[in-house]
């Protein structure tokens, strides 16, 4: 068995996009429109290497809109997507520069969370070791929950 991706319902195309692709690097690789349904499936690979091209079996973020507006309470049962980076502070940086909150700064030089416009939490791990403690991070507080 092989894991495929992961479904995360969305309210904002434009917004969803703006965050996953224009602010956090992901491409899309797959569009649905699906009339009789009345939603839209967008597919997000990961940023990958550009000398490597896409890593074709790397899971996909699946986002789902439905032209129809519903609520979507958000359960605790769902915790985060993950997403490996090669450098974690200036991963941060970053975003930060492009107006995202860092909900859990890399204090420990390996870990960070940001939020979707959905209020969906997303996991920024640094890969290998982690990095060498370094301001502002390792003095900046947390904003708000994750
Ligand atoms: C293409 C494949 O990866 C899918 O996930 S299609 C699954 C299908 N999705 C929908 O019908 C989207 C619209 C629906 N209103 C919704 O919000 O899910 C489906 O069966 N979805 C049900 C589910 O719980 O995922
Ligand atoms: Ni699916």
């Amino acid at each position: 068995m092989r894991y495929l991706h992961t479904m995360i319902r969305i309210t904002d195309v434009d917004a969803s996009l703006e965050f996953f692709c224009t602010k956090l690097g992901m491409k899309e690789v797959r569009r649905i429109e699906n009339e009789k349904g009345r939603f839209t499936l967008i597919f997000l690979a990961a940023s990958h290497d550009e000398n490597q091209g896409r890593n074709e079996s790397a899971p996909l973020l699946e986002l789902t809109y439905n032209w129809d507006p519903e609520p979507y309470p958000g359960g605790r049962n769902f915790g985060h997507l993950a997403y490996e980076v090669d450098d974690i502070y200036q991963t941060c940086q970053d975003l930060m520069d492009k107006g995202v909150t860092i909900n859990r700064p890399p204090r420990d030089g390996y870990m960070a969370f940001i939020k979707s416009p959905d209020g969906i939490s997303i996991e920024l791990l640094q890969k290998g070791a982690a990095r060498e403690e370094a301001e502002p991070w390792a003095s900046m507080p947390n904003s708000g929950s994750w």
